[in-house]
């Protein structure tokens, strides 16, 4: 499957501008970024529940974009089940079955065969409204797969369910993936569900995509600031980097460091802004000095106990640095945050724009 050059409007209102996007067979990628950002519009421009304003959404090499969607080979699972709460586990699975023609017994057979694949055997003519949430979703599941589809589209299908299930189905819908060898586009607010399910993110920003890559890739080399941002790094610290023959220096504030030129050469060059995750950071003492760690002096403003480690609220630069560490410190002490400065996501002060405000 692939999607080229696509644009959806509600109304006047554009949510889509140019999204291109392959999906290989049997891949299965996530759809992360805020909420308003477009993924849902996407996955339901896909399954052909909201129209296209323009550009294609090739299936087997032919443009299903004007298609209704029970012609283009995929299966939906929402986020709600969508269920027919008036009848059995039998009805609701066949029930695709069914409005393709296929007889009684053909649909008894495959519904059988799904239950005993998704561990729900032997529920047949149990009522929908008499199943926990992990089952329901496992009927929807059971529904969507019943049809064959080549495609199959996750819409939050797990947000409902509490977190011991959820973590079970993540599993289970990933191993029933791969094993059908479907093409899995799931939609999800969770940045771990979709890094623990996906081959691939796709983080998407204000309805285009700002970085297509795999989990460890969108991670560990975010594209842009947003992208940095939005995958956890939250810290925000302002840079000056000044290049040299050597290297670059690095300030912030009265905090310097410098780097070799190896590192340094993709880096800005001028103001920056400096994007890290809470647990890059360590408390040092005041008057720590490092070569290779950028020093920040900071002082204690919170502590928190989140287990295993104490979370800290440092005051530092100018911002509020949240940072863990194994040992306690006092309030109001003062500290050297200890930055790696090769942990350190480095932006222009132009491209962070409002992130860094
Ligand atoms: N049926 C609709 N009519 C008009 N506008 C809509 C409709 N559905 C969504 N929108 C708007 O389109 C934009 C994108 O919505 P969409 O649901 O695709 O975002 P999302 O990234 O899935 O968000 P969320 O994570 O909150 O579910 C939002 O600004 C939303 O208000």
């Amino acid at each position: 499957m692939a999607v080229r050059d696509l644009h959806v409007a509600y109304g006047g209102t554009r949510v889509l501008h140019g999204v291109s996007l392959d999906f290989t067979p049997g891949s299965f990628t996530a759809l992360l970024g805020s909420s308003g950002c477009g993924k849902t519009t996407l996955l339901r421009s896909l399954s052909g529940f909201v129209p296209v304003q323009s550009g294609s959404i090739i299936v087997g090499g032919k443009d299903v974009a004007s298609l209704p969607p029970e012609k283009r080979g995929m299966a939906m699972v929402f986020q709600s089940y969508a269920l027919w709460p008036h009848m059995t586990v039998l009805q609701n699975i066949g029930y695709g079955l069914k409005l393709r023609g296929a007889t009684k017994a053909q649909i008894a057979a495959k519904v059988a065969a799904m239950l005993e694949f998704l561990g729900l055997a032997g529920y047949e003519n149990r009522k929908v409204t008499a199943l926990s949430g992990g089952q329901r979703q496992r009927v929807a599941l059971g529904r969507a797969l019943a049809i064959d589809p080549g495609i199959l589209l996750l819409d939050e299908p797990l947000s409902n369910l509490d977190a011991k299930i959820r973590m079970t189905m993540r599993h289970e819908i990933r191993a029933i993936q791969q094993r059908l060898g479907l093409t899995a586009v799931h939609v999800t607010h969770d940045r771990e569900e979709a890094m623990t399910m996906a081959d691939r993110l796709v983080i998407m920003q204000a309805g285009r995509i700002a970085q297509v890559g795999t989990p460890e890739e969108v991670y560990d080399r975010p594209a842009t600031a947003f992208v940095a941002n939005f995958m956890g790094a939250e810290n925000v610290l302002p840079l000056r980097v000044e290049r040299s023959e050597q290297g670059a220096r690095l300030s912030a504030g009265e905090a310097t460091a410098s780097l070799a030129n190896a590192v340094s050469s993709a880096l800005p060059s001028g103001d920056a802004v400096a994007y890290f995750r809470d647990d890059v950071a360590r408390l040092d003492a005041s008057d720590a000095t490092s070569v290779d760690d950028l020093i920040v002096p900071g002082l204690i403003a919170a502590r928190a106990y989140p287990g295993g480690v104490y979370r800290y609220r440092v005051e530092a630069a100018g911002r509020q640095i949240t940072v863990d560490d194994a040992d306690r410190h006092e309030l109001g002490t003062k500290v050297g945050l200890r930055i790696p400065l090769q942990r350190l996501h480095i932006f222009p002060a132009s491209e962070a724009g409002s992130i860094a405000a």
